[in-house]
């Protein structure tokens, strides 16, 4: 191979270096391409692909490979929590305070260490499955030089080198930069390129542009999703590439690959594909941590001013400052989310072989209160058997499934699909149509789920001059192209109601002879045909949708059913699952409906029939628009929009690439039950992170505030810096325990779901609670500690005994006996060994280290008395909270 064909400056095949000076360069013809890579239209032989691979390295992206550990541990500092914890630390380190500055920066390493490692063991625990369900790519090769003809052949994406001949069909990621040979009705996703979310029209160099034609042919009205990109939008406009991180939306194409692995366009533009936006779980996380560290920064400016003010301090209480402020921070959150994220990814994959591909998703899963669900190829296994075709008039007709064959036939041999979709297989196994006798294809337009038409155009054996447009797709597209008048056509709609209200599915096929032409064929000849009949097809149910659905229903999540299939075959595929279908809305009820009415018909409807792509992620968007977390499980190339617009995305393993990648989570078993597991362990994992965010921040606001008191009132500062950081410490080490808690299976029953607002008047609510019980033993240790002889020793000892005590009732009372049932578990020995730690120390050697004296024994009589009282009092308002928290969710959420 030539340097030359080196796929740098060829890549992506503008050819630009050869007409400097004019503005847009003719790109190269596909020949001209083929011979810059020494290769040819029936690809490379092995032995060439492997010399190639050895040269040129895999066909993965930088950023795909799994993260080295130093990288992890820098990633794990962009935390906010972590990252004002860091300047806390290189503040008390500026001001000489070493104690307090090697205390957090001890802290800000070990939550470092302990995240990464769980990001890693999370990684670690499907990436045997990640394999299972890689990509792969539709591949051109020969095992020799004069071999045999070259066979499409399916290879690891990775495998990819310069020079192959690649085939793309609907659902394809495009495994590299590849330029076009062929291409039949190509549009492209590249939303994660270009942010454009209309797919966009791809022809080859010798071709004329796909969107003149449109506009001069008619196609315009049959693409309701827009124009193309023009020219100009960024390197990524070059009509006859397709580049790594775009997907086929509809149609299939022949290409040769220009480039591969970290010299893609997307490589070069360190892009990362398929950026989302924030899920639910992000955006309260997000709002919490801001409040939070506003509170932070605000606290050491407020001790110190108050500090200066009332006492006459000065600088030297900064290290208290600091210490109250980092005492306030769960800096153990991200080690706590993580854990049990990533234990929760672990433990799916192991035992229930689901792929969390985005570790938040498991909590949002575990928010998800409606689920959308695709009907063929989830609900139903996507391998539809014909059971027999009927004509106009309901009678067996061999001749309508010949003629369905002879489409499927030609748009299969013409379009060079890497693989036939379910239908046409179907049909070809009644009947291959390539006998003598029968036609030669001529043209084809593929299926595509936005028209749901197949055309294939066909030349019959002894019928000179003209050409038999075939056609075939859903019954009401099909009937609106035939020539009919409208009675007609109502009894042959009616007649398809009645076939589909079997459950059974439809392809209505048609026919129209034309004049012979070599201009190509569009959408708009398919005109004035004349009807044929219907193919009757059957789609088995996937074995364990019931009960998948069963156990959803269960556990309070909302079923909606999102097809692209007739109302009929979906309404009776739902009962057929023990699912009461109600009134199914169709696509054109949609078209109707502005986005507020739509929000509340999604409320009541549990089946949409015939939805484009466009449709699905609009039903999802109104869901999440009317507070639902909303999770879509679907397998085909026309749920991607509405995977993407979902608070969670899940797919089964049979699912095509483009879904496969985009999907938070794969079921990689085809086994819908897996759903149900993973939304349990989704909860699981929301409870516990809700549950160590209200306790934690609960007793922190508390302490915090009644430390501020204390300063404010005290002559003394209420604790030392050094007590501060340690009662900190250990209770860090407590809260971990949250990370593996196991809530009762009754916990598991509802969405576990974070809100902003209700969570920060939680904390304030049990906070001020915590507080007052802080100033309660305050006084308390003014009274006992009078008479002591070192009176501050004795004042830090005992509040740092109250402190850890009450945290450790908080732990045990604010989390929810409801949801934890009263078996003891790790949270129940953690608070334990809290408690026992803070009536110790201050007796141990330790104590006179820190400078505590034990406080006299009065005092702990006293300070029963008073935990005792603000255990009553917090039963009491949890339980309160509890049931206010019951009626507003019945309120709020109903029955969606
Ligand atoms: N290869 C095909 N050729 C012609 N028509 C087809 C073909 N595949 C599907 N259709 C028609 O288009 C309709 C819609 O198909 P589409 O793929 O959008 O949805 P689906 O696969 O039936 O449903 P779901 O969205 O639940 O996966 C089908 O009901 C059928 O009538
Ligand atoms: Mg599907």
């Amino acid at each position: 191979m030539p340097e030359s064909a080196a796929p740098g400056p060829l890549a992506p095949g503008t050819g630009g270096s050869r007409a400097p000076g004019r503005e847009r360069p003719e790109p190269l013809t596909a020949l001209q391409v083929l011979r810059e890579l020494d290769t040819g239209p029936r690809g490379l032989t092995d032995a060439e692909a492997e010399r190639r691979l050895v040269r040129y390295g895999e066909n993965a992206l930088p950023a795909r490979r799994p993260p080295s550990w130093s990288r992890r541990l820098l990633r794990s500092l962009r935390d906010p929590f972590t990252a004002v914890l860091l300047c806390l630390g290189l503040v008390s380190v500026a001001v000489a305070a070493w104690g307090t500055g090697s205390v957090i920066l001890l802290l800000v390493a070990v939550s470092c260490l302990l995240r990464s490692s769980g990001e890693h063991r999370a990684d670690r625990a499907t990436a045997a499955l990640r394999a299972s369900v890689a990509t792969t790519a539709t591949v051109l090769r020969r095992p020799g030089p004069g071999g045999p003809e070259a066979r499409p052949r399916e290879v690891p994406a990775t495998e990819l080198v310069p020079g192959d001949v690649v085939r793309l069909g609907p659902g394809d990621l495009v495994p590299a930069d590849v330029r076009l040979l062929r291409s039949r009705g190509l549009r492209l996703h590249e939303a994660a390129l270009t942010g454009e979310s209309a797919p966009v029209d791809k022809y080859p160099v010798d071709e004329q542009p796909v969107d003149e034609r449109s506009v001069d042919e008619g196609l315009a009205d049959e693409h309701p999703l827009g124009a193309p990109d023009g020219p100009g939008a960024g390197p990524f406009a070059q009509p006859h590439t397709c580049f790594l991180g775009s997907s086929v939306a509809y149609g299939s194409a022949t290409a040769v690959v220009v480039a591969t692995g970290a010299r893609t366009r997307l490589a070069a533009a360190h892009a990362a594909p398929g950026g989302r936006r924030d899920s639910a779980f992000d955006q309260a996380v997000h709002g919490i941590s801001w409040t939070l560290i506003r509170f932070m920064l605000l606290t050491p400016p407020l001790v110190l001013m108050a500090g200066a003010a009332l006492h006459g301090r000065g600088l030297e209480t900064l290290p208290f400052a600091v210490a109250v402020a980092v005492g306030l921070t769960p800096e153990m959150l991200p080690v706590v989310v993580t854990t049990v994220l990533a234990r929760g990814a672990a433990r799916l994959a192991h035992e229930h072989r689901v792929i969390v591909r985005r570790l938040p998703a498991l909590h949002d899963l575990g928010a998800v209160d409606v689920l959308c669900l695709d009907k063929t190829g989830t609900l139903t296994q996507d391998r539809p058997a014909v059971v027999r075709a009927v004509d106009a008039h309901g009678r067996d007709d061999p001749e309508v499934l010949h003629w369905a064959a002879v489409n499927a036939w030609w748009t299969l041999q013409l379009a060079e699909l890497p693989t036939p979709d379910a239908l046409d297989e179907a049909l070809l196994e009644e009947a291959v149509p390539d006998g003598p006798d029968d036609p030669d294809g001529v043209a084809a337009l593929p299926f595509d789920p936005v028209r749901r038409l197949a055309t294939a155009v066909v030349r019959r054996p002894g019928r000179l001059g003209t050409h038999t447009l075939v056609v075939k797709g859903a019954a009401e597209t099909v009937l609106e192209r035939c020539a009919l008048d409208a009675a007609e056509r109502d009894r042959l709609l009616a007649l398809a109601a009645r076939e589909a209200g079997t459950g059974a599915r439809l392809l209505a096929v048609a026919l129209a002879e034309r004049p012979a032409r070599l201009r190509d064929h569009t959408p708009a000849d398919e005109r004035g045909l004349s009807f044929l009949g219907f193919v009757v097809l059957r789609d088995a149910l996937a074995p364990t949708a019931a009960a998948a659905l069963g156990s959803l229903a269960d556990r309070g999540v909302a079923v909606r059913i999102l097809t692209g299939d007739h109302p009929g075959t979906a309404a009776h595929t739902c009962r057929e699952l023990g699912l009461d279908p109600g009134r199914v809305l169709t696509a054109e009820d949609l078209d109707r409906l502005d986005d507020a009415e739509l929000a509340a018909a999604a409320r009541h409807t549990t089946v949409f029939a015939r939805c484009a792509p466009e449709h699905k992620a609009r039903v999802v968007t109104a869901l999440r628009a009317a507070g639902h977390v909303t999770g879509f499980l679907g397998d085909g190339v026309n749920d991607v929009p509405a995977l993407r617009a979902a608070d969670v995305g899940l797919c089964p393993k049979g699912a095509v690439a483009v879904v496969r990648d985009t999907a938070d989570l794969v079921l990689a078993e085809k086994d819908l039950a897996a759903v149900d597991h993973a939304v349990a362990a989704g909860r699981n994992a929301g409870g516990n992170i809700a549950a160590h965010l209200h306790v934690t921040l609960s007793s922190n606001l508390g302490n915090v505030i009644a430390m501020l008191a204390a300063a404010l009132l005290l002559p003394f500062l209420p604790m030392l810096p050094a007590q501060v950081l340690v009662q900190n410490l250990c209770s860090d080490a407590a809260q971990l325990a949250f990370a593996h808690d196991r809530p009762a299976p009754a916990a598991l029953r509802t969405p576990t779901r974070l809100r902003h607002r209700g969570f920060l008047r939680f904390i304030t609510g049990f906070g001020l609670l915590n507080a007052v019980a802080d100033v309660a033993t305050f006084g308390v240790l003014l009274v006992a500690t009078r008479s002591s002889a070192d009176t501050q020793g004795a004042f830090h000892a005992g509040w740092f005994t109250e402190n850890l005590l009450t945290q450790a009732l908080v732990m045990l009372l604010l989390r929810g006996a409801r949801r934890y049932g009263t078996a003891p578990g790790p949270v129940r020995y953690a608070a334990a060994a809290l408690a026992v730690t803070g009536v110790l120390l201050p007796l141990s050697p330790l104590g006179p280290l820190l400078a505590m004296t034990p406080p006299p024994p009065p005092y702990y009589l006293l300070l029963a008395a008073v935990l005792a009282l603000y255990a009553v009092a917090l039963r009491a308002a949890r339980s309160r909270y509890d049931r206010r928290c019951a009626a507003s969710a019945a309120a709020v959420t109903g029955t969606p």
